[in-house]
Order: C-alpha cells, then structure tokens, then sequence
C-alpha cells in the first residue's frame, strides 16, 4: 500500500478531516487518524490538506518522534507530473556571512597598504627629485 503512487490531482482530492492527504518531501500521507491528536492542532493540517506540506512541517522543526508519527501515516509516493507546483524544499543555509565578510576586509586592508607604500614611494622620489635640482 506505501508502494502506491498518487499525483498532485489524486491528492488535492482528500481535503477534508475524515480524509486528509499531505504531501512531504514528496512522500503521501494519510492524516486523517492524526488530526485529532496533533500538539499542532487540526487547523494547521487542514490548511496544508491535499497540498504539499514539506515547509510547514520543516518550518515547525518537528521532533524525531512527530516523523516517526508520520511514517506510520504513509499510504504511498507522489508521482509529478508536468505542470505540478514544483517541490517545495527544505534547504538549510549553509553561507556564512561572517566568512565572506572577513574575506573582503583582508582584500581591503591589503589595498590600502599596498596604495600607501606606493604613494610614499612617489612621495620619496619626488622629493629626491627635488633635492637633486637644487
Ligand atoms: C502529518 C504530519 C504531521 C505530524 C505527524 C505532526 C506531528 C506533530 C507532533 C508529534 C508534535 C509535537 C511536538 C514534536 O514532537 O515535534 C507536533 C507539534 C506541532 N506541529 Fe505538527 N505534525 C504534522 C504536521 C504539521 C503541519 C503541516 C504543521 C503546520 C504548521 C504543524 C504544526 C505544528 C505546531 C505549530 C506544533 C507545535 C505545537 C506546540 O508545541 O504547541 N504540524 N506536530
């Protein structure tokens, strides 16, 4: 039964609490057992009902034991098709500002030595020039 594949379409279908199908990461559940007893409340899962809900569940940061619950409520895989909302991910951020931005102070401090030495060594040669003439 949870080798079964829906579409998008077969899923939007099951919207209503006693039958109630959300999609995460691309895998079908069957919440409909579940509603009364989720901490989250049944309004949330009849919100995201029939729809794919990988980022409200990731936004929420369940625990272990909330995706636990929900393996036991698989009924099968989605099946895209053309056309379908594309999958909604669930991508952590990886950059760090702090890298890039200690990176470019370098390249900065670099410069304004490297403008310094240059402009004092004008500065000495000019002169030089000066003392020569006279
Ligand atoms: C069938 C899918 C879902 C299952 C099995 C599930 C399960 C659970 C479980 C077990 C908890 C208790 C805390 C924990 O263990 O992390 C919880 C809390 C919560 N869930 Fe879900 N959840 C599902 C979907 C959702 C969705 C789609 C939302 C949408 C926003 C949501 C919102 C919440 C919120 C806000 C809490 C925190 C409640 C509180 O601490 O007061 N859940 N959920």
């Amino acid at each position: 039964m949870a080798d079964k594949e829906y579409t998008y379409s077969d899923v939007s279908e099951h919207t209503t609490k006693k039958d109630l199908f959300l999609v995460i990461h691309d895998k079908v559940y069957n919440a409909s057992s579940f509603v009364d007893e989720h901490p989250g409340g049944e309004e949330v899962l009849l919100d995201v009902g029939g729809q794919d809900a990988t980022e409200a569940f990731e936004d929420v940061g369940h625990s272990d034991e909330a995706r636990e619950v929900l393996e036991g409520l698989l009924v099968g895989k989605l099946k895209r098709k053309e056309g379908d909302p594309q999958p909604k991910s669930y991508a952590p951020t990886t950059q760090t500002a702090s890298t890039t931005e200690g990176a470019s102070m370098g390249v900065g401090l670099y410069a304004i030595v490297l403008i310094g030495g240059v402009l004092a060594f004008g500065a000495y040669k000019y002169l030089q020039a000066q003392q020569e003439g006279q």
